[in-house]
This record gives C-alpha cells, structure tokens and sequence, in this order.
C-alpha cells in the first residue's frame, strides 16, 4: 500500500493525548476550527507567561551553576526509533507534522514520556527554512529529504524571496506549547541549520557524497554563493530570533556539513555566517545561549568565538582534546557518544559513559551522542545511557 492510501485509511483526527491538559489549562479547544489562531494569539500575547523551571540543570551548566547531576538530551530525540512517532507518521506526513503546533509540541513530548532527559528539542527541521525562501522539499520515505528543483546556476537566486518571519509562525507555536506543557522539567531547545549545510541541500538536491555540486558553487560563482549565504543567514536571524520570543531557551545551530569543507574554506563559507547570525541573535537576547554542533573536523574552530556558549562535538572527534579546549576558552561542551555504541550491549554503554564523564568532568558538560538516533535504535539501550549519565555524574557531584 502506498503511503497516501496508507494515510487515506486512517482517521485524520489531531490526537493529542500528551498535550491534552496543557490545552485545557491554556484554554484552546483542538477541536475549534480556530486553535491555530488561539494558540498564536496566546504566543504574541504581551504578558505571555511560562511555568517556573524545576529542571533547568541544562542552563545551569552554562551559566556555570551548581547542579546535581550532568543533564542529557540525544539529537533526533523525537523520532523513527519510537514506536509512537512511527504510529503517528502512518497518519501525517513528515511536513504535516512540521507545520502543525499540536502535532510538532505532541511528537517532541513523546520521548519525554520514556526517559528522564533534561531537555527537549522542538520537533521540526532545518529544510523547513529553505522551504519557506521559496524551494519545495519532499521527504522521501527512504531517501530523506529531496528538492526536485534545485538551485543549478547563480540566475536561480531569483526564485528565492526573503520570507516575513510569521511564515514560520507554526514553529514559535510549538515552541510554545511545548514548554507550556513541560512545565518547568526539562529546557526547550530550538534549532536551525547553518547557512552552508542549508546552501549544500538547496544545490544538491538532498543529501550527498561528494558535494561536487555545491562546491562548483563556492568555488567558481564565490560572490553568487556568499550571496545566497547571507540571504540564509538574513532569514535564519529572524527565524532564530522568533523562535526565542516564542519560548526557546537555548538555540542549537547544525552545520552538519561542516566537514566536507577545508579548514579555510570552512571558515570563509560556513563558520564565519554561523558567527554573524549568533552575534546578531545574541544582540536582541543576549540571555538565550547557542550550542554550535559543526559536524566533521572544525570543532577547534568554534571554540574561538565567544557568540557560541557550547560547542557541540561529533562522535569522530577526541573528547580530550575538546576536555582541553573547554578550559582554554572557558566553554561548554556536548557530545559526543558515537550513535553506534547505542548498538552494543549494555555494559559496553555504561562503561563508554563512564569514560566520557571522566574526561569531560561534571561541569562544563552537556552529555549527548555524537550525531543523531538512528531508526533502529532500540529504546531500552537509550535509556541506559540516560540511567548512568544522570547516576554517574551524581555520585561524582555529591
Ligand atoms: C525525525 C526526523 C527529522 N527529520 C527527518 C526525520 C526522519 C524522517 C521521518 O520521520 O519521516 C528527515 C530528515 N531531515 C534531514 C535528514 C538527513 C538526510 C541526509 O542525511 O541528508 C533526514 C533523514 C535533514 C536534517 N534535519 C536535521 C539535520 C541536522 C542534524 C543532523 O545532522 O542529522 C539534518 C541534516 C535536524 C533535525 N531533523 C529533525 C529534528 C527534530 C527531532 C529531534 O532532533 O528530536 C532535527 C533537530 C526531525
């Protein structure tokens, strides 16, 4: 059966089970043919106000304050490896659950009801920025993300527009719901990609091997290409910006594709857009600290910049050398468990655990994985990772 007889068969009801009492206390009926302008009046109100935090361990290691264990979150928290997410894709699409504030705040809830992270990451994606300057986006059951026009030659700037902020409006709204219905016990991430890693899909197409596309680009059209980079980094500064006035308390920036380019050239067509759009953010809400997670060889690069508070380190870099790097520039640090130790038993898990937490130390440190879950994570080895963290870490802070 095809995904859209698949999705023809099912009841198309917005189920939110999780949300349920969040929406009563919030006074917005699902069912009302205006929840959506409910909800968003609700987040543009001007005494808008969130629940106290009870956990706010994440923020407290930024800020350096005394905490009782090391907090953890995983990148692609919300996602295919649960059995509740899968169940809920066999009714939406990937897009219909970016774009709808009950569903997106419902999904990102769903791993908070298995394990005792310390924040949750707002369930969407860094396409959805692209999609909005004016490129359409599938998502491709197998394959990820694909644009089926995308961006040949440098005359194709002109089919993209500079979109007003509220486009995106679907996302503050789950922000929103999101951290009314946590009620103070876990932080609230927001995210977007990086001005390269969205250029890399916009040219490409989707996902690569060898960036030979996106490449010729910078290479030979480099004033075009830096063009396109401060539109995305123009539209990404607001996108972030709205995000934070719509209940983000930290913000973490993927350049996934970061290690596909050379150290200077990295610099010159990634890190330095990364830099002008914290700086700017940073200006309008100096208070909401950035996790910057530069996916491949330049970590060493990012701690030099004082606008990012934590610098997130993959699974193929040396945690010591980011131990070091961490005191040198007085940052924090997240990471960095290779994903496919989450495949090993659980004794390997607990003791890889146990050494990261030895390197890092218990300040300064955000425990996470290296890169994302993957769909054929099993849910109990994750918990295991969550369970020593927070064991761990606690009996080296008593
Ligand atoms: C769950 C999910 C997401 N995106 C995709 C999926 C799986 C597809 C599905 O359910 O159909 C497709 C989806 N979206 C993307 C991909 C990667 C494809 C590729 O490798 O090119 C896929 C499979 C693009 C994407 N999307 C994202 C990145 C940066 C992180 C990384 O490096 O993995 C990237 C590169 C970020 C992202 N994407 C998502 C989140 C929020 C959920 C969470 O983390 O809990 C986030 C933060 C959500």
């Amino acid at each position: 059966m095809s995904e859209a007889d698949k999705q023809a068969e099912q009841p198309r009801t917005i189920e939110v089970p999780l949300l349920q009492s969040t929406l009563a206390r919030l006074g917005i009926d699902k069912n009302s043919e205006n929840w959506r302008q409910q909800v968003r009046a609700l987040r543009q109100s001007k005494d808008q106000k969130f629940p106290v935090m009870k956990n706010d361990t994440l923020l407290r290691v930024i800020k350096r304050e005394k905490i009782d264990h090391l907090p953890i979150w995983v990148m692609r928290q919300a996602g295919r490896y649960l059995p509740e997410f899968r169940e809920v894709r066999k009714i939406w699409s990937f897009f219909e659950l970016c774009d709808n504030p009950l569903l997106a705040a419902e999904v990102t809830l769903q791993p908070l009801e298995r394990f005792p992270m310390d924040a949750g990451i707002i369930f969407s994606d860094i396409l959805v920025v692209p999609k909005v300057m004016g490129m359409e986006v599938i998502m491709e059951e197998k394959r990820g993300p694909v644009f089926p026009q995308p961006l040949v030659e440098p005359s194709d700037l002109q089919k993209l527009s500079i979109p007003d902020p509220e486009s995106l409006g679907d996302v503050y709204d789950a922000l929103y719901l999101f951290r009314q219905a946590v009620e103070g016990k876990v932080t609230t991430i927001g995210f977007a990609g990086a001005p390269w890693t969205l250029m890399s899909y916009m040219i490409e197409g989707g996902g690569s091997k060898m960036f030979s596309k996106v490449k010729k680009w910078i290479f030979k059209w480099k004033e075009e290409s830096k063009k396109l980079l401060s539109m995305i980094s123009d539209v990404l500064i607001e996108y972030i910006s709205k995000q934070i006035e719509g209940g983000a308390q930290i913000i973490q920036l993927f350049d996934s594709w970061a290690g596909e380019l050379g150290h200077e050239d990295y610099w010159e067509f990634g890190l330095s857009y990364c830099v002008r759009v914290a700086t700017e953010v940073k200006k309008r809400h100096p208070e909401t600290p950035i996790i910057m997670f530069a996916k491949g060889n330049h970590s060493d690069m990012v701690f030099k910049h004082d606008c990012f508070d934590c610098v997130g380190i993959d699974y193929a870099w040396d945690l010591s050398l980011a131990a070091k790097y961490s005191q040198q520039y007085n940052k924090v640090i997240q990471g960095n468990l290779d994903p496919g130790v989450l495949l090993a038993e659980k004794d390997t898990i607990r003791e890889k655990t146990r050494k990261m937490i030895d390197i890092v130390g218990v300040d300064r440190y955000i425990v996470n994985l290296g890169h994302g879950m993957w769909p054929e994570h099993d849910l109990e080895h994750l918990a295991v990772f969550v369970d020593e963290t927070h064991k761990y870490s606690a009996s080296k802070l008593k």
